[in-house]
């Protein structure tokens, strides 16, 4: 974006720029099918950084890929697949997302699968230490080696995070450089359907604010964003990561994806809770995981890519009611109509 141009925007009371950093995260080893690497470059190719660019009032910067190298996996932990690899990939995320928020950036990293969740937050955590997490997912991924069915590490991302849990696991080998410090306290979960026991406990006994299918139902997407943000951080003041995986959408919305669960989100709740968030002002870092172009036909691909750019559009300030021309209105356009409530 010419810079200038955005300057000269950017006098009187404009609203500030927004300034975004794209991360890719070609990583797969967090589970067991092929595909959810090619990601990265399917959302790039499906026009991700030009859409954001025309939002208006961003600039976006792509950082690249990291670089994922097959090391040597001279360790290897009980049900715990390919732990070398998952940890040298997310010590270089951690890394890259500190970098992008000390660049003054919203760092927004395209997985991979949500195994990458462990450095997206790590490196976040560096930042800013008073983060909040809202975990969007169909499932929990708070299992630990013990507990998991699959072995997956995809699956047990927030367990590794939490300092809570930490006991709970053994020595991990390789994983020296990730201490979990971030506090269960400031987690929330949006879209649950598919939980394991294990997990279901850890949610219970740490009163995790956890909005699952049937409470979104009873509630709204609004009502429950709203109540988590309200929960996690009632001054207001703290900054948001969001960690949405694909498969919190209905498989229906998002087909292309290793773990699809029925009875899902609708991409129309999704961009309703980005909305919320964004308009926050907050959002400091968006993970978006999960989707596997190589799973299903090209009607599936296409859909589930198109979904994903929704959901990170919304989030970093398309409106779905349009954006007037600037100087014609002072104020974010706002609906016409009073609705009562
Ligand atoms: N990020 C995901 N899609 N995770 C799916 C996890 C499924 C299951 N709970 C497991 O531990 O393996
Ligand atoms: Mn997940
Ligand atoms: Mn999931």
């Amino acid at each position: 974006m010419n810079s200038i141009r955005v300057f000269a925007r950017n006098m009187g009371k404009w609203k500030p720029l927004q300034r975004v950093g794209i991360i890719g995260v070609p990583f797969e080893k967090g589970q067991k099918k092929y595909g959810v690497s090619v990601a990265p470059a399917a959302m790039r190719a499906a026009g991700l950084i030009e859409q954001l660019e025309e939002i208006g009032d961003l600039d976006v910067k792509d950082y690249g890929d990291i670089d994922i190298r097959s090391c040597p996996e001279t360790v290897s932990v009980d049900n715990m697949a390919h732990l070398p690899l998952v940890s040298e990939c997310n010590r270089k995320l951690s890394n890259k997302v500190a970098q992008v928020l000390q660049d003054g950036r919203v760092a927004v990293t395209i997985g991979g699968d949500h195994s990458i969740g462990v450095g997206t937050v790590d490196g976040h955590y560096k930042v800013n230490e008073d983060m909040i997490l809202i975990w969007v997912d169909a499932h929990a991924d708070i299992n630990t080696n013990k507990t998991s069915e699959s072995g997956s590490v995809h699956g047990m991302p927030v367990a590794l995070l939490v300092k809570e849990l930490a006991d709970y696991w053994p020595y991990l080998p390789t994983m020296d450089w990730q201490v979990p410090k971030f506090s269960i306290k400031n987690l929330g979960y949006v879209g649950l359907r598919s939980v394991d026991s294990y997990e279901r406990l850890a949610i219970k006994k740490y009163e995790v604010p956890a909005f699952a299918m049937e409470d979104i139902e009873q509630h709204g997407i609004h009502k429950s964003i709203h109540h988590i943000l309200k929960v996690l951080d009632p001054g207001m003041k703290k900054p948001i990561h969001v960690s949405f995986d694909i498969d919190s959408l209905d498989a229906l919305e998002a087909p292309s994806t290793g773990t699809p669960v029925r009875g899902g989100l609708t991409l129309r709740e999704a961009i309703s809770l980005m909305e919320i968030i964004h308009s926050t002002g907050r959002l400091r870092a968006v993970d978006l995981v999960e989707i596997n172009p190589a799973l299903g036909n090209d009607s599936d691909r296409k859909r589930t890519l198109e979904a994903g750019l929704c959901v990170l559009k919304a989030a970093l300030g398309f409106s779905r009611r349009g954006t007037a021309p600037r100087g014609v209105l002072d104020l974010p356009v706002q609906s016409h109509h009073e609705v009562d409530d």
